[in-house]
Parts: structure tokens; sequence; C-alpha cells
């Protein structure tokens, strides 16, 4: 009977990886510490009944390699033997992996956390500096990520290892603070009464925001799917959707300069998810640094912290790489979401 395990053992080779989010799952394959991890094509999850069938047919059908482990990154919190994903309709069961699809240890980790991870070890061309060119330096930093939900996490520097720090800082409150900000916050819709950060900063953060735009100004709104409003914000076809990228990335400097505070993450700050690869024009306009470093009394320290969209495609499998690699160099948990055969 699989059974939970508190090992802090490195898991044995050949490892699975996988990098589940609610549409799609990406998953490879890393033989030995050495080698290059064998990459899968990307599945989606409406495609599968379970999560089992997807690993079984997208990935143990297509090769040789008997994975002994896995490591999966999901979106959701980690709690008991049956995990279910949010935003899709499938349960993560480590035990029933364990018992069907032949591995002997599992660990189930946060799908920001493996962004985290990744962050760690992320070299020059799989990101792409916001603001002044500053050196890296080996401390602690911090990711977000705008996609269809905001995921948030820490990555502290401490004890000669980078230890991930999942949490739900996509939920904590986000205030107005210019006039504008004062217009615009009555229309937003909010979530039992408040304005959280993902309210805003996501997918349909960006549509909540133009809308209470439109509302402000008496316009009737035209453009309907996030992507619209950031292509002609970003194009300059349309006044208010060019209004709201340039609240968005207001916003979420302002955000990502108050996590910055929070982790002292001197090494930097990271921006991930779908939607900062595609806005990276509007990053780059002065807008995200000056929100970013407006942090008084300690504007000339947030002068010096780096900040950067992570480019990387598959910037989460890489993380789950490097830890199924060098798990001494990292303080990942295990307790509570680590089984065995
Ligand atoms: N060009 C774009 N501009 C703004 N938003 C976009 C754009 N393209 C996609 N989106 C939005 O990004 C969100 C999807 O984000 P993302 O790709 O990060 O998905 P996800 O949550 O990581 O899921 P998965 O891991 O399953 O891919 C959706 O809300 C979508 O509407």
């Amino acid at each position: 009977m699989p059974k939970l395990n508190n090992s802090e053992a490195p898991l044995p080779f050949p490892i699975l990886m996988g990098d589940i989010g609610g549409t799609n799952a990406r998953f490879s394959v890393l033989v030995d510490a050495y080698a290059e991890p064998k990459q899968f094509p990307n599945l989606h999850a409406a495609d599968f009944k379970t999560i089992d069938d997807a690993i079984k047919q997208g990935v143990l059908d297509k090769t040789s390699v008997r994975p002994r482990s896995a490591v999966l990154a999901i979106a959701g919190p980690i709690n008991g033997d049956e995990i279910p994903l949010t935003n899709s309709h499938w349960v993560v069961r480590p035990k029933t992996m364990i018992s069907d699809l032949g591995f002997e240890d599992v660990l189930i980790i946060n799908d920001f956390e493996a962004q985290a991870l990744a962050v760690a070890t992320l070299s020059g061309d799989a990101r792409e500096a916001i603001g002044p060119e500053l050196e890296t330096v080996v401390a602690s930093r911090a990711v977000l990520g705008p996609g269809t939900g905001l995921g948030v996490a820490g990555l502290v520097h401490a004890q000669h290892a980078w230890i991930p720090i999942p949490g739900e800082g996509g939920h904590i409150d986000l205030g107005p603070r210019s006039e504008r900000d004062l217009q615009i916050w009555p229309h937003l819709e909010a979530i039992e009464g408040r304005i959280s950060a993902e309210q805003i900063l996501c997918g349909r953060g960006l549509q909540n925001l133009y809308h209470a735009l439109c509302k402000v100004d008496g316009v009737q709104p035209t453009l309907k799917e996030p992507a619209d409003i950031t292509t002609h914000g970003l194009a300059g076809t349309d006044k208010l959707a060019e209004e709201t990228v340039s609240l968005f990335v207001t916003y979420l400097g302002r955000l990502a300069g108050d996590v910055a505070l929070l982790f002292m993450a001197r090494g930097g700050v990271y921006l991930s998810g779908g939607i900062s690869q595609k806005i990276i024009p509007a990053l780059k306009k002065p807008e995200f640094r000056a929100a970013f470093e407006d942090k008084a009394p300690h504007s000339a320290m947030m002068r010096a912290i780096p900040t950067y969209v992570v480019t990387h495609p598959l910037a989460a499998l890489e993380g789950l790489s490097s830890y199924a690699r060098m798990p001494q160099n990292f303080g990942v948990a295990t307790e509570g979401r680590r089984w065995r055969r």
C-alpha cells in the first residue's frame, strides 16, 4: 500500500517531471543527473479523462524509459491524498499513480514553487530585463505570474540553498493610489467586497479593468477577450485599451515592488505567467519601473533591484529539472506531499 514518505533522499532516476496547469500539461523525463531532459509534446487537459491517462498515453506509451519517480507541479493547494486541480477536472492521486503507473516515489509541489525553482537558475537568454540592466546577485528573489490567475512565490536564499516559498500572494489587497485609481475602484468587480490583486492582474482582471474604465468614461465596451485588449492597447488603436494596458503594468509594478519588499528580493523580481511575455513592450515603458521603485522610504533600494520577464517557454520544467538533478541545492519541503511504494 503506497504511503506518505517524509524522506529527504533524492528522487530515484529516471524522473518524470510535469508542469500541470489548468489548460496545459507539459512533461519531460530526466534519465540521470547529467542528461538533458527528454521533452514530450504539450498535452491539453481537456483531451484526457484523468491525469493518469495523460501520463500513460502522452509519455509512458511513447518511450521505453520507465520513470521510477515523478515530481509534478500543479496549480492548486496540496492537501491529502486526492488533490483536485484548480481550473481543471483532473484530480491528482499519488497513491494510484504508484500502484497503477509503476512509480516508486511521487512528489507533488505547487506550480509557482516550480517557477521559483526556475528563477534560481535561469540563464540570461531565458529572461528579458525590464528597466536598467543590473548585475544579478545571489540573493532572495520573487516571481509573479499573471495568467489565468495570479501566482506569486518567493525564493529565499539562505544557508547556501534556494528555498521556494509558495503562497497565495495573488489574493492580497490592491488599493487605489492616484486620482484616476479613485475613479476606477468603485467600478471594479470585487470579490466579497474587496479588490484583491487577482481581480485586476490576470486575464479576467484585464477585462475587469477595461470595463471599469469604460464605465468611468461613459463609453460602450467593444473589446471582449484579454488578448483583444492587449493587442489594441499595444498597437495604440483603442484609447481605453491603451489606458487599460498602461494601468495594468502600473499595478503589476506596484505589486511587484511590494513583493520585493516582503522577501527583500535583492536578487530580482521575475514576471512569468501567460500574459507577461505578451506585453513586454508595455512593461518596458516607464510606468512599470516607476511604480516598482515608488516605495518610500526605500526607493533607493528598489532602484537597485532588477526586474525581468521570464521568456523561457518551459521555465517550470527547467526549475523541476534543476531540483531533480541537485536536490541538495534547494530547500523544498516534502512533508505531506511525497508518497512512496
Ligand atoms: N495576448 C494576450 N494578452 C493578454 N492576455 C492574454 C493573451 N493571451 C492569453 N491571455 C490570457 O492569459 C490567460 C492564460 O494564461 P496562461 O497561459 O498563463 O495560462 P495558465 O494559467 O498558465 O494555464 P496553463 O498552465 O494551463 O497554460 C487567459 O486568461 C488568457 O485570456
